[in-house]
Formats: C-alpha cells, structure tokens, sequence
C-alpha cells in the first residue's frame, strides 16, 4: 500500500428554491448566502464551506463537476470515495442524490457519476481491463436490506394499519463481517456486474423502487431509511516488468489489479431524532436516530483534533450506518458530505442543526490510500522471486562466478531487510519512550487534570440536539466525573498498549518469519550445496592430476618409438599437457571461488545472527511492555478503590449535611414564628397603650374645660372620676406589660446577637482556612455546620434581629411617651380633678371597692393555683 496523506472531509451545502407547501404558507426566507464566498447565514449564526450550492451560490449544476468529479477521477487511481447527502427530511438529499423516481434523476449526483465513470472507461479501456460491480442497501431500523435482490419483499400489518416493509424467510437481513485486516463486507448482498451505462442505471432504478415502495408502504413517510449505492471498479493495468538479470525489459507483462469503491449515501432526515413516538413509530424512529445519532458522535470524536491524537475511541460499533461507512469517516477514503437545507424560515432550526452537523464533519481528516489489493501485491512478490529464481538458476547453469553474483544479490537483500529491521526496532523505541513518558506524566498527577478535561470536552462537544447526554454528565457528581475521566483515559492507554502489543507481536512473527527464510533451512541447503561443489571440484583436480601423471608416463615410455611418430605423439601429448593443464588452472580457480563464496556465506551468517539479536531485543521489549500493561492495571485499580472510598465517605458527609440543614431550617422556621408571635403580642401591647394615652390626652383637654366655669351636676363629676381612675390603671398596667415584653425582647435579640457574631467568626475562621486546634464548644458546634447551612443560618439571624430590634423601636417609644406622661402628673397635680370632699370619698369608696375586687381574684387565682 501507499503512504497515506491526510485529507479533510470536503462539505458542501446545497439549498433548494421554495417547493409548493412553502410557497403556498408564504414561507419568508431564511437562508442567505455571501456573494462570491462559500458562506451561509442563518440568523445571527454564520458558517463557511467549502462550497455552497443554490440561493444566491454556485449554480447547483456545477455540484458535480467540483465536488463529485474529483472523487471519480480518483476512483481511476484506486482510491475508496464516498458523498453522503445530509439533511432534515424534504431539504432535498433524494433530489441531490439522483435516487428519486418522480424527479429527473438525471441532474442528480449518480446519475452523472456513472456518466463520467463509462466515458473514462471507454478513453482508459485500450491498456486497462474494467469490472464494474454495484450493490444498493438501505439500513432500516437498524437492519440491513438489500435492495438489489429480486425476491419478493413482505409486508406486515401494524395495528394502526400503517404497512411495515420486513424481512421475509429466504430474505434475511444482511450481515456485517469485518475481515482481520479490518475491511468490512457484507455477507450475501447482491453484487451485480454491470458492463454498460444501461445495466447500471437500471440497478438503480431498481434499488430506488423497491426503496420508495417502502417509504410509500410506510404511511406516505418518505425515505426513512439510510440508502448506500456502492459502485466498485476494478482495475488491471498490464505493465512490462525490467529483468533482473539483464536489466531489459522481460517478455512478460506484469500486472497492477487495483479495486477502489464509491459509496453514494443518501441518509435518512435528520429531523427524525425529535419525532420518535409521536407518529406510533417510536421503534423505528429510534433506530434511524441510532444511525444518525451514531454518525453524529463519530464525526464530534473525528473533528476534534486533540481528541483525535489522544486516541479517543471513535464508536464505529454504535450503529449499522457507523461501521459501513467506518472507512469514509476518518480512514482510507475520499470523502464529500453535501448538507441539504430548505430556505424556508418554517425550517430555519432544522436548517441551523444541519448546518452545525456539517460544519463539524469539516474537521475530520482521512487517510485515502490507493488499493492495491493483497492478490495484486502478493503477485507482485512472486514475480520478483520468480526472476530472482530465475537469475540462480542462470548462475548455477553458467558456473561458480555466477553464483558469486546470485550470492551478492542475496547479501545485498538480507542487507536491506536488515536495514528495515533497525529502521522498525527504532520506531518501536520511539514508540516506547513516548508510552514511558505519558505513564510517568500520569503518576505526576498531571494525567488526573488533562483526562477530566478530555473527559469534559468529549461530553462539551456532544451536539445540543443530544442534550439528553449532556444531563447525564451535569448529574454527575464532580468525584464521579473525575472517576469516568480517570476510566475512560485507563482505557485508551490500555487500549493503546495492547494495540502496541499486538504490533509488537506481528512484527514478531514477521521477523521470525523472515529469519527462518535467512538463517534456517534454506542456509543449511546453501552451506550442503557449496560443500558438495566443494568435494566435487577436489575430486575433478585429483582425476585431472591423474590423467596428467598418466600422459607424463605414457611420453616417457614412448621416447624409444621412431622419431617422426615420436614428434607426432610428443605434440598430441603435449597438447594433452596443455588441456589437462589448463583444466587444472580452470579447477584451482573454481575451488578459489568456492573459498569467496564460503566467505560471502559466512557473511550472510553473521547478517542473520545480527538478525537474532534484534528479534531477542523486541521480545524483551514485548516483556516489557507486557508488565507495563500489569503494572498500569494494578496502579489503576488501586486508584479506583481508594476514589471510591473517599466518594463513599463524601456523599455520607452530603448525606449528614443533609440532615443537619433541614433540621437548621426547622429550628429558622420555629424561631422566626415564635419572634413573629412576640413581637404580635408587643404591638398589640403598644397599641393599647397608644390609644389609653391618646384618651388620656382628650380626656385631660374635657375636665380643664368643665373646671373652668361649666360646674357639672354631682353625679356626673363622680362618674366621670371613676372612669379617669379606670383608666390611670389601665395605663399603669399596660406600660408594665410593655416594659415586660421589652425585657424579654432584649434578651432574645442578645441572644441571636451573639449567635450572629459566633457564626460570622467561625464563617471567617474556615474562609481563611485556619481552623483553630482548640475551639470552645459553640466554635465546634458550628464548625461542624456545612458552609451553606451556616450562610443560610446568618441570613435567617438577621432577619430576625432586624425584626426585633423594630419591635424594640416600637416599645421605646411608647415606653417614653408614657413615662413623659407619668411625670407630668407627679404629687398633686394628679389629684387636681377632685373638687370636693364628697368626691374625694366617693372616689375613695370606688377605689376601695376595686382594690377588694382585685384582691378577692387574686386570692383565687392563688388557690386555683395551689390545687
Ligand atoms: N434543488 C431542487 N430543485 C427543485 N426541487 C427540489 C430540489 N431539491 C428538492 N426538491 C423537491 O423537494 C421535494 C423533497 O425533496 P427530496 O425528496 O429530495 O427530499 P429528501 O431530503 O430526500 O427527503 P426525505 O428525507 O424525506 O427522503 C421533492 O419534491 C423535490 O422534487
């Protein structure tokens, strides 16, 4: 595979003119667009795409040619491409998509995609074999449906009469699998080949019927489900391969397969998430909000990129939708999201939530990788082992210099993997340190505050449409949510670690794999080979020195033979001499070779033991790693025990807090009604007592006048004494009340006074946070006392007091009045309305008869008391 890069989700927004509903209501406008910037405004709220479509944008028909085009063209290149169209119901995802049977598909995006994907095959078809298959699914209530299978479909009746499109026997919903590499398929949905423009469209239509049908079945609610059409073109390039032995072009052509495929997504209306139950369709509405919903919390854990280098978990598995389009969020595609919004202002949240939604999907980065596919790759492999095998084999034929050559070719091989290898054990310890430093981060502490943040700004994040989450993490406890934070940040680093693991673990395997194919059977047949090269060379230069001695013997017996045949023979044999010779120099020099490749041999040995080393450093780094896991869990689990036993110790506290403030509000609530009641009885008291004076005043002004001049008869004058005396009394008896109730009152507003200013103390005491060692007994008691319940017992204090101290006002008041009063009347002047005598003795009988009175009763009231 190719190295990845990084590309952003490309968003587009697409808004559709007014249709008849809203033209009819008179819908106002809501939506509006900059000129000449890929900006839409919505309220006071403003979003910048990467292009907007419609109502004041790019025309709608260029959607294609700058969104869509690309992704197709890469497609050719092998890279996995997906658009999704995102919206409320009614925005216009169908119409965009193309799928509609009642619109003209033919301005839509897939019907102009698979345009562009036939006229490219016909310019590519000369040097390139096409295969072009479709598959068209929809996810209903969290069931996926094939579109494309012929059988018949089944309806089911729900009570309301409302018709339910349903699996049927021998239709089972379709399967997701996720393969070991982590592609996934799904089992048994129907793949149909297609070879021309026609075959394709008519797949189309037909997924679209039998999507619509539904939809019509279902209580004229449109598409409800999420509907992927999936077109997946493979690709066989033929390439000339170079030989490896000559560096000329071989014979044969080498091929690239590639596979690449594009998932055209039309998804259900996004306004469903807030309409479960009120239709009776609760179930399904759930399950489409589950996609939905799911699709959201994936691309809130994509977009945010700190998140996303944390290693936040992205829940793929939270839903169907989620796990088929795993690779088009965040993993090996290109990928377009046109959101879909009605301008019309009756729309305008839904239109805004859209447009949130799709302002997030911006942030997510992918990494499209071209697919060339394990059989391509695979094959690629053997072709180069088949010409290495190829060189040998020449090596061997041609003689011992060749298989110098293969030799070095092989060293330089083993040289290379060994550079990979220190190249990966390098990462691996990069890798390492970067996992030691976090772990050592952690037990600082410093871990404990980044992970409640994290945890805070992953649940922050989550869209207000899901508000519902939100209260959860509100209801929280802070001890609790630290709690979560520490959990989930435990996970990912276990999760983390393991994943190193298992890398670890597989590039393990690998090397070994590796060393095997260096250092083990292989060598072995090497070392046997050059061994028996070797011993067979020694025995050719030992026959060749033989038949050399041979000829040498055979001239000398000849000397005595005719001169002529004699000189013959000589030259024949000395030629002999020369061959045998010659083969002998030609022996030494093989032997010298073998000793060269004996040398190189030994060479590769010491390549495959470095090989060894480096296999036993990762084990042990695996070790390593592998007690660090332990070593985590444990710390872990220690932490968590021990919050939970300060949580538990916490909430007893809340719970005893509790307790103690409703028992403080009762007494509040005693308090102030037994004050309220007091100081009642005060006014009623002081109230008396003002109107007794004011009728003393009057009375006072009606005797100075009758005294001066307007003598009364006898019998009135006694009368009218008889009722001053009445009320003299009444006076004295009521000033005494009062004075009494002021007596009392001053005590209870001491009494709060000082509770006050303990309380004001012990409130500064604990703000300044140095809680004396000895406290006296009411220090303690209201020490004990939580922070709230000792501010809410100061306000009801002062409440109190400020009460009091009016009543006392009040009193005062009086009190002086009466006492201004009492002096006025001090010795005679008191007297001064008795004229005569005879008044004097009336008013003395009169006096005598009440004193008599008043002792009878008390002496009653006495002895009611003793019994
Ligand atoms: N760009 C457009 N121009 C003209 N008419 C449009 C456009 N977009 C949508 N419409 C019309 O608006 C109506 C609703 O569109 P469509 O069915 O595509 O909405 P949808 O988002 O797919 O709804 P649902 O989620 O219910 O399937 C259709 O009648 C369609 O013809």
């Amino acid at each position: 595979m190719e190295a990845a890069e990084n590309c952003s989700v490309k968003v587009a927004v697409h808004i559709r003119p007014f249709i008849g509903d809203e033209r009819t209501q008179g819908c106002k406008e809501c939506v509006t667009v900059t000129t000449g910037k890929p900006q839409v405004q919505i309220g006071t709220h403003s979003f910048t795409f990467d292009q907007v479509y419609g109502n004041g944008g790019s025309p709608s028909s260029s959607m294609f040619e700058e969104c869509v085009a690309p992704l197709v063209d890469g497609l050719f290149q092998g890279y996995n491409a997906t658009v999704l169209a995102y919206g409320q119901t009614g925005s216009g995802k169908t119409y965009t998509m193309g799928t509609s049977t009642k619109d003209d598909c033919q301005t839509g995006l897939i019907p102009q995609v698979m345009n562009e994907l036939f006229k490219k095959i016909e310019t590519l078809k000369r040097q390139t074999e096409f295969q072009l298959h479709v598959s068209f699914i929809e996810i209903l209530r969290e069931e996926v449906r094939d579109l494309l299978n012929s059988e018949p479909v089944g309806k089911l009746v729900t009570p309301k009469g409302n018709a339910v499109k349903t699996a049927v026997p021998g239709r089972p919903p379709l399967q997701i699998r996720e393969s070991s590499n982590g592609i996934i398929t799904l089992a048994g949905s129907t793949e149909v080949a297609v070879s021309t423009l026609q075959e394709m469209a008519t797949c189309l239509e037909h997924g679209s019927i039998s999507r619509s049908t539904g939809s019509t079945n279902m209580n004229n609610q449109s598409s409800r489900s999420h509907a992927i059409f999936t077109i997946t073109l493979e690709q066989m390039h033929k390439t000339q391969s170079i030989s490896a032995v000559n560096n000329t072009p071989d014979e044969d052509m080498s091929e690239e397969y590639l596979c690449a495929k594009l998932h055209l997504v039309d998804l259900a209306g996004s306004e469903r998430a807030k309409r479960t139950g009120s239709d009776g369709l609760r179930l399904k509405g759930i399950h489409i909000n589950r996609g939905l919903l799911a699709l959201g919390n994936v691309i809130n854990a994509l977009g945010n990129e700190k998140k996303r280098k944390e290693g936040m978990h992205v829940p793929y598995r939270d839903s169907k939708l989620t796990r088929l389009l795993q690779d088009s969020l965040g993993g090996n595609s290109k990928t377009v999201m046109i959101a879909c919004i009605s301008p019309a202002d009756v729309n305008a949240e839904e239109s805004l939530n859209t447009l949130k939604y799709a302002n997030r999907a911006r942030n997510i980065q992918n990494k499209p990788v071209v697919n060339r596919d394990l059989i391509s790759t695979e094959m690629q492999k053997m072709c180069q082992q088949l010409q290495y095998l190829r060189a040998e084999l020449c090596a061997r034929v041609r003689g011992p210099t060749s298989d110098v050559q293969v030799l070095k070719e092989r060293i330089t091989w083993l040289e290379a993997t060994n550079e990979d290898l220190r190249r990966e054990l390098h990462e691996y310890c990069s890798r390492r340190a970067v996992l030691e430093c976090c772990e050592s981060g952690a037990q600082d502490g410093h871990a404990c505050f980044m992970k409640s943040d994290v945890h805070k700004r992953a649940f922050q994040s989550m869209d207000s449409s899901y508000c519902q989450m939100d209260e959860v993490v509100s209801d929280e406890k802070p001890g609790e949510s630290d709690v979560v934070a520490k959990e989930l940040e435990h996970a990912l680093r276990q999760n983390t670690m393991d994943r190193e693991l298992n890398e670890l673990n597989k590039h393990l395997e690998q090397k070994e794999s590796e060393m095997k194919l260096v250092g083990g059977a292989d060598t072995e047949a090497l070392k046997q080979h050059f061994q028996k090269k070797f011993m067979e060379l020694e025995e050719e230069k030992r026959i060749v020195q033989q038949d050399r001695d041979r000829f040498l013997a055979a001239v000398e017996n000849h000397a005595a033979n005719s001169d002529a045949q004699r000189q013959k023979r000589q030259e024949i044999n000395v030629q002999k001499i020369k061959a045998l010779e010659a083969q002998i120099s030609d022996v030494k020099k093989k032997q010298e070779n073998q000793v060269e490749l004996l040398k190189q041999k030994k060479r590769s040995d010491a390549a495959a033991k470095r090989l060894q080393a480096e296999i036993q450093y990762i084990k042990a780094q695996k070790v390593q790693l592998q007690r660090k896991i332990k070593q985590e869990a444990e710390q872990f689990r220690q932490w968590k025990a021990s919050r939970e036993k300060e949580l538990l110790q916490l909430r007893k506290e809340g719970r005893r807090n509790e307790y103690e403030r409703h028992k403080l509000e009762a007494l509040n609530q005693r308090q102030k009604m037994v004050l309220q009641r007091k100081t009642e009885e005060a006014t009623i008291a002081i109230k008396r007592l003002k109107e007794l004076l004011e009728a003393h005043k009057c009375s006072v002004r009606d005797n100075s006048v009758n005294h001066n001049g307007h003598t009364p008869n006898g019998q009135r004058n006694e009368k009218s004494l008889q009722k001053w005396v009445d009320h003299e009394l009444e006076v004295m008896v009521k000033v005494c009340e009062v004075r009494f109730e002021y007596e009392k009152q001053i005590q209870v507003q001491s009494a709060l006074a000082e509770e006050l200013t303990l309380l004001k103390e012990v409130d500064q005491l604990s703000l300044n946070g140095d809680i004396p060692h000895r406290v006296n007994n009411g220090h303690s008691r209201l020490l004990s006392m939580s922070p709230n319940a000792r501010m809410e017992r100061i306000a009801s204090l002062e409440y109190m007091l400020s009460m009091s101290t009016n009543a006392l006002k009040a009193m005062v008041s009086q009190l002086s009045d009466a006492e201004e009063r009492e002096c006025g009347l001090v010795g005679r002047r008191k007297w001064n309305q008795v004229h005569s005598l005879s008044e004097a003795k009336s008013l003395l009988q009169y006096l005598f008869n009440a004193t008599a009175e008043s002792r009878r009763m008390i002496w009653r009231l006495r002895t009611s008391n003793s019994n």
